[in-house]
């Protein structure tokens, strides 16, 4: 039998999925690495953790598939997007990366956005300069650290120095690149005037390539660690929310997808370049070969509902627990004893500062509407109605530009909620649904290696495998009235910006 095998690098975890060809997945597995905090707003990860946790995770996901290495006949990847990895001349890694959640560029992408001028920045790459992207990073390097600055010779993204090891070949795909800020994403080439006016070589940046192209194979010792077969062909993958979307089929313009993972996204498929008037929504390349996507980005979705998980329902949580159930799931199930719109209650979910709509690394978050018959029921599903509200500040975004939606696929670990996806249903007033594919980027990579490999189109293969599993219809009456909290919701932000950058100022003043 013949496999693919997916590998998504996510922020907490490495997920890998064999997949055979006809799109069933045989088995998966994960491991988990450490994320350093070492300053407020600080988010890093060592690449060499990356490594080793992808080696551990394939080797043990073929044990437990019982599927030996020379049956996996290509292998795709999908990351988390925007980090920075840092190699110097041998390829070594010079510091730890700097993630897509990292809010320290605050001064460097004022400084982009000044010397290239936001219209001009626009035009050249589709986007603005947002603290998670890899050219200020590079910037805030050569400001903070002019050591690590140059001792550097390479700068990959996360996923692709996990390929590095495989093959040895450095690389990046079109999607993952557009997150760089040093990508002409229109043309699809590294952006040499973009370069210049920062002052950054050119010659860090590694070959471009579409996300089903192979860009090598499994070296010997690579297939040692994993128990891969060396020579078997890698292809380049995407960025995991481009991958992501090949995985529930977002590969064609009338469905958007929403993930909620620790970030929420909405995402939609385009056949021509379009960039947002005032490049409030990213434009990137897609995974899908010469197409293209634009999509919002809320920094902490799942990321809020963890956040209170994890600080504000401890008790009965560590019994739920015990008693082997999900925690999550005894936390919607708790919402949705409280009443739609929290009786008066709202959630603002910027914790990490926001992208969309507000490019706004000092938002802070907030509930507003608090009364005494308010309880932990009616807090919980407030949470999950102002995630929900932000992404629908995205979707807004997306139709006011013309684009015409007729169905959402929602994926990531909010997906497996049915009250949340009749929420997204109901605050966004279109059809929801799951597919098949519940493994998301890691699926969508395995069919991006299948794509490379067997020379298939990527939207063929996506019809045959991806089939819709599951549909909710948004309720009328329950839309009616959460529009009415929906109108009241946006006024917040514009009406509290001051006051939420003063504590954010507040909070680190000693
Ligand atoms: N059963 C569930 N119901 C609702 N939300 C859930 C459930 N399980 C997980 N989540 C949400 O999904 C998030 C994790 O999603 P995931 O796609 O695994 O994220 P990431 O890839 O960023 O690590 C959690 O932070 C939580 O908010
Ligand atoms: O920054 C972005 C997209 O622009 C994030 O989507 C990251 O790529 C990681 O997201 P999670 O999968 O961890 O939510």
């Amino acid at each position: 039998m013949s496999y693919f095998l997916g590998i998504d690098l996510g922020t907490s975890a490495v997920k890998c999925v064999l997949v055979d060809s006809a799109g069933t997945v045989k088995a998966s597995h994960s491991v988990e690495y450490p994320l350093l905090q070492p300053e407020p707003g600080w988010a890093e990860q060592h690449p060499e953790d990356w490594w080793r946790s992808t080696a551990a995770a394939i080797r043990a996901l073929l044990a437990k598939a019982s599927v030996s290495g020379g049956e996996v006949v290509g292998v795709g990847l999908s990351g988390q997007m925007h980090g920075s990895v840092f190699l110097d001349s041998d390829r070594k890694v010079v510091r730890p990366a700097l993630l897509w959640c990292d809010q320290r560029t605050a001064a460097e992408c004022e400084w982009i956005e000044q010397a290239v001028g936001i219209t001009e920045l626009g035009r050249l790459t589709g986007n603005r300069a947002l603290t998670g992207f890899t050219a200020p990073k590079l910037i805030w390097l050569r400001n903070h650290e002019p050591h690590h600055y140059a001792r550097t010779a390479h700068v990959l993204l996360p996923k692709d120095y996990v390929r590095l090891q495989l093959t040895g070949e450095l690389g990046m795909d079109m999607a993952d690149a557009s997150g760089t800020l040093l990508l002409d994403v229109a043309n699809r080439s590294w952006s040499s005037e973009v370069a210049r006016a920062l002052g950054l070589p050119l010659e860090w940046l590694p070959p471009l390539y579409e996300s089903n192209d192979v860009v090598g194979q499994v070296l010997d010792g690579a297939a040692e660690l994993t128990g891969l077969a060396p020579g078997t062909p890698v292809v380049a993958g995407g960025g995991d929310q481009a991958c992501g979307a090949v995985g529930v089929g977002v590969v064609q313009q009338g469905i958007a997808s929403v993930a909620l993972g620790t970030s929420g996204v909405v995402f939609v498929h385009d056949d021509t370049y379009q960039a947002d008037t005032e490049f409030r929504l990213h434009s990137f390349c897609h995974g899908v070969p010469g197409k293209w996507h634009r999509m919002g980005v809320m920094l902490a979705a799942g990321g809020s509902f963890q956040w209170w998980k994890n600080h504000f329902a401890s008790d009965e949580l560590q019994q739920v627990e015990a008693n082997g159930g999900d925690v999550y799931s005894y936390l919607t199930a708790l919402a949705e004893t409280a009443p739609l719109g929290s009786e008066g209650l709202l959630f603002l979910p910027y914790l990490t500062g926001e992208r969309t709509p507000h490019p706004d690394p000092k938002a802070r978050g907030g509930f507003i509407g608090l009364n005494m018959r308010h309880t932990r029921a009616h807090l919980t599903r407030a949470v999950l109605e102002g995630i929900t509200f932000g992404l629908r500040d995205s979707m807004e975004l997306i139709t006011a530009s013309g684009v015409e939606i007729r169905e959402l696929r929602v994926n990531g670990g909010g997906a497996r909620s049915l009250f949340w996806r009749q929420m997204i249903a109901d605050v966004f007033g279109y059809p929801v649904v799951t597919v098949n594919s519940t493994d998301g980027p890691a699926y969508g990579a395995a069919l991006l290696a299948a794509s490379g490999v067997l020379q298939r189109d990527v939207s063929v293969l996506c019809q045959e495998w991806i089939k819709v599993v599951h549909r909710v219809e948004p309720d009328k009456n329950q839309q009616r009235r959460y529009e009415q909290y929906y109108e009241v919701y946006r006024s917040l932000y514009p009406a509290l910006r001051c006051t939420l950058h003063q504590l954010s100022d507040l909070a680190v003043s000693k």
